[in-house]
């Protein structure tokens, strides 16, 4: 039997670093970056100011107070964008807007709230200290400098940081295209009837969103096969341009195992036990030299499967620098049992330091999956835990809200 290591290993070594593409800024988020990127200019890009006011130097308005205000001529209006800013020559001031650029000679900008807000002679009743209410060139980030590392997931603060410093387009890895499989006479798409003995088919949801969560593109394909030789005409035909495939349900020990007595026909894919639980049965290899993973067909199982072996796998090709979950510890609310010689993933509710189970081990409790925010850990070695005693979660998307 395999170990989760092992497997992970195997998985992983399947899929190589997806090629590197530049999309347009509006299409990258949710895209991993793929090079370092340099700042093209310094923010700010030039000494500006950070309030509505009246650029002045300090000297001249330091004294400036209710009983005491001081009057000077406003010699320019500098609005946000203006290029052409004069020199502040000595008793004067400009009237300054917020992020418009610093005349030479200024050194403070007093507050439009501390003047009479005149425009020909302003009277200051207040000025801050000096080098009040400036924003320096370059304090945030210098021309040159890497505004973001290689494999930083790109959501709105690195977008918008990108944007500042210049970038129209970035270099992304492509987004996996994942091709969803579920085998199973038994299924039937939701919304229609059900017939004694059918159930709803509810992997290829499950998968396909877990994909697209972990940064790829999925497309779903249901199929009910009458032999093996027509699965895999089934399944090359829809290969041609997928990176992934992932299949669930069919690789266990029954009398129907399609996936399985399909793909090991072909010496490719090698199928074995992992030592966990949920999530033994475990197939992994190639078709036609497409990287394919085969995953158990209960729900729990294949949720599981997937964020164990093929999410990591998924987001290392993607360029992640931590292609991981979050994960913590945890103090258990009620005691738990474990088999021994596998690892236990079980499904938890993290809050506040504490983890409660939620349902029982089985792996068909999909309703109770769906009202977890965790997976509770438990090693292979430990066979009992009391109330109280320290576990390992690692936090499902949504589990610190
Ligand atoms: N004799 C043995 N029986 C089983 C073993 C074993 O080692 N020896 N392993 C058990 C474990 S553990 C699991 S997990 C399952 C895995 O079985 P398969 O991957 O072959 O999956 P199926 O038999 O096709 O289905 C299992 C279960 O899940 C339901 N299912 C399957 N696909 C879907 C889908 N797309 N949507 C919703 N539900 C699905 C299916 O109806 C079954 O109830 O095998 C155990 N048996
Ligand atoms: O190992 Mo199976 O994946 O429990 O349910």
């Amino acid at each position: 039997m395999r170990t989760v290591e092992e497997h992970q290993a195997v998985v992983r070594g399947l899929l190589a670093p997806l090629p590197i593409e530049d999309v347009p800024l509006g299409a990258a988020a949710g895209r991993v970056l793929a090079a370092d990127l340099p700042a093209l200019v310094s923010l700010p890009g030039f000494t500006n100011s950070a309030m509505d006011g009246y650029a002045a130097r300090h000297a001249e308005v330091g004294t400036a107070g209710e009983a005491t205000p001081v009057r000077l001529r406003v010699a320019a209006d500098i609005p946000a964008g203006r290029s052409d800013v004069p020199v502040l020559e000595p008793g004067t001031v400009h009237r300054i807007m917020t992020g418009a650029p610093l005349p030479a000679g200024a050194d403070v900008v007093v507050p439009v709230e501390r003047t009479d807000g005149a425009t020909d002679v302003v009277t200051i009743t207040g000025s801050p200290a000096v080098g009040a209410h400036l924003r320096h060139t370059g304090e945030d980030i210098r021309a040159g400098e890497i505004a973001l590392r290689a494999g930083t997931p790109l959501g709105a603060a690195q977008l918008g940081l990108a944007a500042a410093v210049g970038h129209a387009v970035l270099p992304v890895r492509r987004r996996p295209r994942v091709l969803v499989l579920s085998t199973g006479s038994e299924l039937v798409e939701p919304g229609r009837p059900l017939l004694p003995g059918q159930i709803y088919e509810s992997n290829s949801v499950l998968l396909a969103t877990a994909v697209e969560a972990a940064g790829g593109e999925a497309r779903t394909l249901h199929f009910v096969p009458d032999d093996v030789e027509q699965f895999l005409t089934a399944v090359r035909a829809e290969l041609a341009d997928a990176d992934l495939l992932v299949t669930s349900g069919g690789v266990s020990a029954g009398a129907y195992e399609v996936v399985k007595d399909a793909f090991r026909e072909l010496g490719t894919v090698e199928f074995g036990k992992v030592a966990m639980q949920p999530g033994g049965p475990q197939g992994a290899g190639t078709v036609d030299g497409v990287p394919v993973v085969t995953l158990p067909g209960n729900p729990v199982s294949s949720f599981v499967s997937f964020e164990v072996f093929v999410r990591p796998a998924l987001r290392r090709a993607l360029g992640h620098s931590d292609p991981d979950r979050l994960r913590t510890t945890a103090r258990l609310t009620t005691p738990l049992r474990s088999p021994a010689g596998r690892r236990q993933f079980l499904r938890g509710r993290f809050d506040a330091g504490s983890v409660s189970q939620v349902g029982g081990p089985g792996s068909h409790l999909v309703a109770h999956l769906a009202r977890a925010n965790c997976l509770v850990v438990i090693p292979e070695d430990v066979t009992e835990l009391p109330t109280g005693a320290e576990v390992t979660v690692v936090l499902i998307e949504g589990a610190l809200q």
